[in-house]
C-alpha cells in the first residue's frame, strides 16, 4: 500500500488547466518537494492532497482512503494531514499557549516536545502580537503538529525568512521528520532549500509534472532548460554552437543541446584537452567566484575557488565527460 497515491488529478479555472493529469506516489517518511515557477499549480496540487481544493478529475488516496474535497464534506481537510498555508493566520490578542491549547490532542509532555522542536517553548506566555514573523510561523506549525498529523504539507515555508530564521526552520523541519516521524511534503523554488533535504522532487510547469527524480537527477540531468534553470546556473550549448567545445575530449557532438553546470568546469594550467579563453567578468560570492570566460564568440560560466584571476587573463578550462548532460 502506498502512503499517498495521487492519480490523474486535474483542475481547470476558466477553461485553463491549473493542474493537469498529475499522478505520483509518496511513501511514508519520504521527503517530497514540489518545485516549479510561480503559478505552475503547486499550491493547488498540495491543497488537493490535503482535501482543501476540489479536483475536477482524479483521486487522491491517503493511507488507502480516498481524500474528499471541500465540496464533499462539512469541514474541509483530510484527517491525518495538516496544511501550513503561505498565508497562515494567528488570532491577535491571545497568549501563544491559549492558541495552542485549543488545538492540542496530545498529552502535556508530548505537546511540550513539539514546542521544543518548533523552538517556541520560550514564547508560550507571550501575546501573538509580541512575536516576530518567523516565530509566528513556527507557532502556526506547532498548532498543526499538536493535531498529530501523519502527513505534513508545507506551502513555501521558507519564503520571507532571513538566513537566521530560515536556518532555524530547516532544523525544525528536519526534526519533525526525524524525531516525530511525520512525513513531510513541501513547496519551494529555492534549490538551496530543496536539494539538501528532498528524497524526491516533482517539477511542475503549467499544471503538469515535467520531471520527477532525486535531487541528483533533477540537478545534473534536467529534461529541459526550464528544469535546468530552476535549479541553478548552467551552460547550454546548442548544436549549432557545439563547435566551441571541439577541443574537449569525450564530448559527443550528437545534435542535442549540451548542458554543463558551471562548477563542472575546472580551471587547468595547460591548454592540452582544454578550452582556452579570456576572463571577461568575475563575480565574488564568498565561497566561490563565478567567472565568465570568453571563447571565440561564446561566453561560458565557470565556478571556481581560485580567487587570484583578473579580467583579461588567459585561462584554460576542462570538463570531465561524465559531467556533461545532453537533452
Ligand atoms: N481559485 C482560483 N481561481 C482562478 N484561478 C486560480 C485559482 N487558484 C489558482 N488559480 C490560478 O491557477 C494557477 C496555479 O496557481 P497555484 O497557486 O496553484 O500556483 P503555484 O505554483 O502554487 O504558485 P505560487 O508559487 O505563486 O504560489 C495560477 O495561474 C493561479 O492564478
Amino acid at each position: 500500500m502506498d502512503f499517498l497515491k495521487v492519480s490523474n488529478i486535474s483542475k481547470q479555472q476558466q477553461g485553463v488547466f491549473i493542474v493537469k493529469d498529475v499522478s505520483f506516489t509518496q511513501q511514508q517518511f519520504q521527503k517530497m518537494v514540489i518545485a516549479g515557477e510561480t503559478g505552475s499549480g503547486k499550491s493547488t496540487l498540495m491543497k488537493t492532497i490535503g482535501g482543501l481544493s476540489q479536483p475536477d478529475a482524479g483521486t487522491v488516496l491517503f493511507e488507502n482512503v480516498r481524500v474528499e474535497g471541500p465540496l464533499e464534506v462539512l469541514i474541509p481537510g483530510q484527517p491525518g494531514t495538516a496544511y501550513l498555508s503561505q498565508h497562515f493566520e494567528l488570532r491577535n490578542n491571545y497568549r501563544v499557549e491559549e492558541i495552542l491549547s485549543y488545538a492540542n490532542k496530545l498529552s502535556d509532555e508530548d505537546a511540550a516536545e513539539i514546542y521544543a522542536i518548533c523552538r517556541i517553548s520560550h514564547l508560550l506566555k507571550r501575546k501573538t502580537d509580541q512575536v516576530s514573523g518567523g516565530e509566528k510561523q513556527r507557532i502556526a506549525m506547532a498548532r498543526l503538529l499538536i493535531s498529530a498529523p501523519r502527513l505534513f504539507l508545507l506551502d513555501e515555508p521558507y519564503s520571507n525568512l532571513d538566513m537566521i530564521h530560515k536556518s532555524i526552520l530547516k532544523g525544525v523541519i528536519n526534526d519533525i521528520g526525524e524525531q516525530l516521524g511525520i512525513t513531510c511534503m513541501l513547496i519551494s523554488h529555492d534549490p538551496l532549500d530543496i536539494l539538501p533535504w528532498a528524497d524526491e522532487i516533482l517539477v511542475m510547469k503549467e499544471g503538469e509534472i515535467v520531471q520527477q527524480g532525486t535531487p541528483q537527477q533533477i540537478y545534473n540531468q534536467p529534461v529541459n532548460e526550464y528544469v535546468a534553470r530552476l535549479f541553478g546556473k548552467y551552460n547550454l550549448i546548442t548544436p549549432a554552437r557545439s563547435g566551441v567545445l571541439a577541443g574537449l575530449p569525450g564530448i559527443a557532438l550528437n545534435g542535442k543541446n549540451i548542458f554543463i553546470r558551471p562548477e563542472d568546469f575546472r580551471v587547468v594550467s595547460t591548454p592540452g584537452e582544454a578550452l582556452t579563453g579570456k576572463v571577461n567578468q568575475l563575480t565574488f560570492f564568498g565561497s566561490y567566484t563565478e567567472m565568465e570566460v570568453l571563447l571565440a564568440e561564446d561566453i561560458i560560466t565557470v565556478k571556481t575557488a581560485i580567487s587570484n584571476m583578473k579580467k583579461g587573463d588567459t585561462v584554460h578550462v576542462a570538463v570531465a565527460p561524465d559531467a556533461v548532460w545532453y537533452f
